[in-house]
């Protein structure tokens, strides 16, 4: 698993305001203050006025980052080959060295590049810079790339030509490569082409566009001699139709897609306002916002959970990383509420955690909205082992029924664990979910119970500590089965 010690306590960047208060127009119209709107519209007017060809407006990754953070699309570019250059052989017919001069003409003569065979080494342009895509745990988001979308790297050097072959003679300097920091968990893929690479590990990288080859330098003799001298030279680069090559080749230009699925063991999930983050933050070291209206969380926040102390000295195997995500609603695979793509953050995790408020109109309709959910967008995610935490216990109308909650919950689905991630084909990031006809017909009750319905209040405290020996027999189980 990911050594992800230098997590920060919160990795994602906080949600803004101006967004939350969008979603409740959207969603909970009844809550919003409609005298408002006129101006809110004005504002989104003038955003469309500011947006900056060519890039995505500044203002929409202010306003709206939850759209833009884990999906960009870039172009690369990388740099041309340097230049070669036509060059003199030093005098082949010295004079009889006699003089000083003669004599270092004679050195010179004697001391210009040669391979291990004897054949001229001819000086080439610089290679053009490279361009690497590499994972940095420093990053969050992909929101920088967003403000740039086009990277260049720079061009070989020439080399540096006096107009005579001698032994200072220099190559043009290659130029260094372009590295592009993302986040832990980008999938670089070529644009509507192939995966090139999945970025998990701290510093992995891929190559994405090669620079340009330097040129050649040529030697300007008579024709007689030239072809001699050119078949004593070991470096001459030839294209296809055997021309030799003294421009610098140019780099490469590509588009890419990178799609950030965020690396995480344990993701958690539930409606919006059930206590996921405030879930994440009675746990970890995470600091997510809290609030009591719904999609207070826009984008995933990360927090680590440190290894079990009971292990002894194998605690440190037993470390987390939690993801607490956007809140669900009905429908959220078809794109309401904040939509489907940041389901794509759970594919990574190994262990659900469902979050019900307890103190709901009726939390158990609630749970199934949300397995529902799961199951449109990827029945596979059904597959996992999970637990429900029926959140809120401190309060009256949910402790009361905490006991029927749990017994209710327990009973749906079957005895089997069916977790074989093989049977189904993973969903992609297309935008139509695939499902395979069998699974369309399968319903909640097919797939397998919890492995523990755990009732808390991560508000208060309240057997926060059973819940967290169940995450833990989660993860063991896992583990214990790959
Ligand atoms: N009484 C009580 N309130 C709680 C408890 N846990 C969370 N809350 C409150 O519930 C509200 C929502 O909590 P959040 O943690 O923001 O909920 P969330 O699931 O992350 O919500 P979204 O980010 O909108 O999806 C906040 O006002 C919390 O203080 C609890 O155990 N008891
Ligand atoms: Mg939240």
């Amino acid at each position: 698993m990911l050594s992800l010690s230098t997590l920060p306590p919160s990795s994602f960047l906080r949600p803004h305001g101006g967004d939350r208060r969008l979603f409740q127009r959207l969603h909970y119209p009844e809550r919003c203050n409609f005298e408002k709107l006129g101006s809110y519209k004005i504002e989104c007017k003038l955003a469309k006025l500011k947006q900056a060809p060519g890039g995505t407006n500044p203002d929409s990754l202010i306003k709206e980052p939850h759209k833009y953070f884990d999906q960009v699309i870039i172009t690369v570019r990388s740099g041309d080959g340097g230049h070669g250059a036509i060059l003199k052989m030093p005098n082949q017919s010295p004079a009889k060295p006699v003089g000083k001069l003669e004599k270092e003409k004679a050195r010179i003569k004697g001391s210009i590049k040669r391979d291990f065979d004897g054949s001229l080494v001819l000086p080439v342009g610089g290679h053009g810079g490279d361009i690497v895509v590499y994972a940095d745990e420093g990053r969050d988001t992909l929101l920088e790339l967003h403000k740039k979308g086009r990277f260049s790297a720079k061009r070989g050097g020439n080399v540096d030509s006096t107009g005579v072959l001698t032994p200072q003679l220099r190559n043009g300097f290659a130029s260094p490569s372009m590295r592009i920091p993302v986040p832990l968990g980008t999938v670089v893929k070529q644009k509507r082409g192939k995966l090139l690479a999945d970025l998990t590990q701290p510093g992995q990288e891929i190559l994405v566009a090669r620079g340009g080859q330097g040129g050649i330098s040529l030697l300007d003799a008579p024709e007689h001699k030239k072809k001699k001298l050119m078949s004593l030279t070991s470096n001459v680069l030839r294209d296809d139709s055997d021309k030799v090559l003294t421009h610098g080749q140019p780099g490469e230009e590509v588009s890419l897609e990178l799609i950030l699925r965020v690396v995480a063991d344990v993701g958690l999930v539930g409606l919006p306002n059930a206590g996921k983050s405030t879930l994440l933050s009675a746990i970890t070291l995470a600091k997510p916002d809290i609030a009591d209206y719904p999609f207070t969380t826009l984008m995933p926040n990360l927090g680590r959970l440190d290894g079990d102390p009971a292990l002894g000295p194998e605690m440190y195997s037993s470390a987390a990383t939690l993801a607490d995500l956007p809140g669900l609603i009905e429908g959220a695979h078809l794109g309401k509420g904040l939509g489907r793509n940041f389901l794509r953050h759970l594919r990574r995790t190994r262990v659900l955690v469902h979050v019900v408020d307890a103190a709901a109109e009726d939390p158990v309709n609630d749970y199934r909205t949300v397995r529902e959910e799961l199951r449109m967008y990827n029945p596979e995610y059904l597959r996992r082992p999970y637990l429900v935490v029926l959140n809120k216990i401190d309060l009256p109308q949910a402790n009361e029924r905490l006991q029927s909650l749990t017994e209710e919950i327990s009973r749906i689905g079957t005895d089997v664990l069916a977790m074989n991630p093989e049977v189904v084909p993973e969903a992609s990031d297309e935008l139509v979910p695939r499902t395979s006809d069998e699974e369309e017909e399968k319903d909640l009750e097919d797939y397998a119970r919890p492995v523990a319905v755990v009732g808390v209040s991560v508000l208060k405290g309240v057997r926060v500590k059973e819940m967290l020996k169940q995450i833990r027999a989660a993860l063991r189980q896992c583990r214990d089965s790959e």
